[in-house]
């Protein structure tokens, strides 16, 4: 087999065959070997260092034990056998000090293994311990994403016994899981940001848990200081006996953060370990550099496929692009196969799909069927997924980071922190042993910075800005941040929120801003789409800013650059790109998203339907 590197990057658009075409080998020539050929992994050797990260309590849980429970949790049909499968996590042993501990303190951390149980039992305790009932208050669970909020209101609604939506619910962007009898809440940290809008004190709960702390995003990192704030006020309230403001209790979670950091600034010394993963993992390291690492992923990928017994793959990618290169590739080999293996289905999983097609990922694959994830970082933390058996770490992730000088934004691909690989490591694991291919060397893992930069010292500013402004934090110069960010994207921050007039110049909030503040968008869309309503072109404006949400709408591979611009010109207005990519969308509605059509014209359909998808619910919003 020959993978032309340079045609690779684009494949996606054109019907080159990199199987079954010239450049390739014949079908059934496709075996182990050939999938080395042009990969700098060549031998068995290729990933020489091992590295078993099983931190297992053995007598408590034997090896066969595992293999057992893997079976049994796949079997697993009623609530008995979810009982049993609960008593087995590791956090199931530290219960009773996990809910004295929350008795005792208003803060706690709770840092255990990845798959010790944490997001799952935490709040499940708190209620069979009687600290949570429909008469003392919620439990609130942040997530950094709604596929994790989604999943994890699922699971938990089913080892609870109840439906999704009753006594546990979720609530993400345009879609709330949860009823007036709901208890347990799992929500993204932007829709408890949002809540505190309407409850700046989050008088609702009583218990709110930050799960995944150490993911500082810019989001998460603004409800530390708000939440830590509605904790003080309403402390303050009830030591006045205040009989209307019950004390706010706050555990912070994770398996990979910097708990004394944490506990300082929450001003708690309360830090609960849970020992012990549920099932080991062996990370297996590249034995060199790896220079491409699409290729890489593809050959390990493969290669998995035609040698380990069943269990489902997890490869981490970057972005959308490189997902749906290596999907192409996949597929492609998929239809080669041999008869007697499995067969092979892709499924994606990135922050721009629409979240339906994010939660198909938890779908079961036919028998006979190996299923292989090709996911962003979003797949990196909380999520479990059934099967998942190999986990293929690129150790690459796209970061954004803004240049307050020239007030732009950008997307890079760097290389993950170590935090993020042992995250990624722990997506395997979960139901029986795992193996994590590292697609870097263990020279290069031990050079990798410990943590990813947060969120707020890299990124503009202004929408979390506008938001404290919303919330009533005037200095937000003053505001309790965990890691304060550098005065110069703040001050930039504040300008762009003055150029948009939803900041007067004394830095006060105007009616425009608040009612900016209130669309789960950048500060200049949300303006756009307000302001449209006086010049009657909501309907546009909804468009553009839909047309904005993805990647990009067209899609130009290498070897067809002239073919790709020459079919674009019938789109091109002269008023800009902004009309461009309208009559994109005229032309995609009048041919009905026909694909033929998109493939003749360099549309990338799969964008195409998120714009619509996105549409459909900018308009449910207003
Ligand atoms: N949606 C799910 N489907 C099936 N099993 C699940 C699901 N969610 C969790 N589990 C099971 O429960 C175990 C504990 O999951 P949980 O998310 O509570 O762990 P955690 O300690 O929070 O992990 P992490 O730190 O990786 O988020 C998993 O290892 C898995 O076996």
């Amino acid at each position: 087999m020959k993978i032309n590197k340079k045609r690779k990057r684009h494949s996606i658009s054109n019907d080159n065959k990199y199987i079954n075409g010239k450049d390739l080998d014949e079908p059934e020539q496709i075996n182990r070997k050939n999938l080395k050929v042009n990969n700098n992994i060549k031998d068995d050797n290729q990933f020489s260092k091992m590295e078993d990260i099983s931190k297992v309590d053995n007598k408590r849980i034997s090896h066969k034990k595992s293999n057992d429970s893997s079976k049994n949790s796949r079997e697993k049909k009623n609530g008995s056998d979810l009982i049993k499968f609960r008593k087995n996590l590791p956090i199931w042993q530290e219960r009773n000090n996990l809910v004295q501990a929350v008795k005792k303190n208003e803060t706690i951390i709770i840092m255990g293994e990845m798959g010790s149980g944490k997001s799952t039992q935490t709040p499940q305790f708190l209620v069979e311990f009687g600290l949570i009932s429909s008469k003392k208050g919620v439990i609130a669970i942040t997530q950094p994403r709604r596929v994790a909020a989604i999943s994890l209101a699922s699971r938990v609604s089913q080892e609870f016994g109840t439906q999704l939506g009753q006594k546990v619910g979720y609530s993400v962007r345009f879609d709330d899981k949860s009823s007036h009898s709901t208890i347990i809440k799992y929500l993204t940290d932007g829709m408890l940001l949002r809540e505190l809008l309407s409850d700046p004190l989050l008088l609702k709960y009583s218990i709110v848990i930050l799960d995944e702390a150490h993911e500082r995003t810019m989001r998460t990192d603004i409800l530390f200081g708000m939440v830590k704030r509605a904790q003080e006020i309403r402390k303050n309230k009830s030591n006045q006996e205040d009989k209307n403001y019950e004390p706010l209790k706050i555990i912070i979670m994770s398996a990979t953060l910097d708990a004394e950091k944490f506990a300082r600034y929450f001003n708690t010394s309360t830090i609960l370990k849970i020992p012990g993963r549920q099932f080991p993992v062996t990370i297996n390291y590249a034995s060199e550099p790896q220079s491409d690492y699409l290729d890489a992923a593809l050959t390990t990928t493969m290669q998995i496929h035609m040698d380990q017994p069943k269990g489902d793959i997890l490869v981490f990618l970057p972005g959308q692009e490189d997902i749906e290169i290596l999907e192409k590739l996949i597929n492609d080999y998929g239809t080669s196969l041999p008869p007697d293996k499995l067969k092979v289905i892709t499924c994606l999983l990135f922050a721009a799909l629409p979240t339906e097609q994010q939660t198909k990922v938890f779908d079961p694959v036919p028998p006979g069927t190996r299923k292989i994830i090709l996911a962003t970082n979003i797949a990196e933390t909380s999520i479990t997924i059934r099967g998942v058996q190999y986990v293929v770490d690129t150790a690459k992730c796209k970061i954004r980071k803004f240049n307050p000088r020239i007030g732009m934004e950008s997307l890079s691909i760097e290389n993950i922190s170590k935090n993020s690989a042992d995250q990624r490591m722990g997506r395997a694991g979960r139901e029986a042993s795992g193996v994590c291919y590292r697609l870097f060397t263990k020279d290069e893992y031990n050079r990798m910075e410990k943590d990813t930069e947060p969120e707020i010292k890299r990124c503009n500013l202004a929408p979390i800005i506008l938001l404290l402004k919303a919330l009533g934090i005037d200095d937000v110069l003053g505001f309790d941040y965990l890691d304060a960010p550098s005065r110069t994207l703040l001050k930039r921050a504040l300008e762009q929120l003055f150029i948009l007039k939803a900041l007067d110049s004394q830095g006060r909030i105007t009616e425009l801003g608040k009612k900016m503040a209130e669309f789960p968008l950048e500060p200049a869309y949300a303006k756009v789409l307000i302001v449209s309503q006086e010049m009657s072109c909501t309907r546009e404006a909804i468009e553009i800013v839909s047309l904005l949400s993805v990647e990009s709408i067209f899609f130009s591979p290498q070897d067809q650059r002239e073919h790709a611009s020459e079919m674009k010109k019938k789109f091109i207005s002269p008023f800009g790109d902004l009309i461009t990519f309208l009559n994109v969308l005229r032309s995609y509605e009048v041919q009905k998203g026909n694909s033929e059509w998109c493939h003749q014209n360099f549309i990338n359909r799969r964008n195409m339907k998120h714009v619509i998808v996105s549409m459909i619910l900018s308009c449910k919003f207003k």
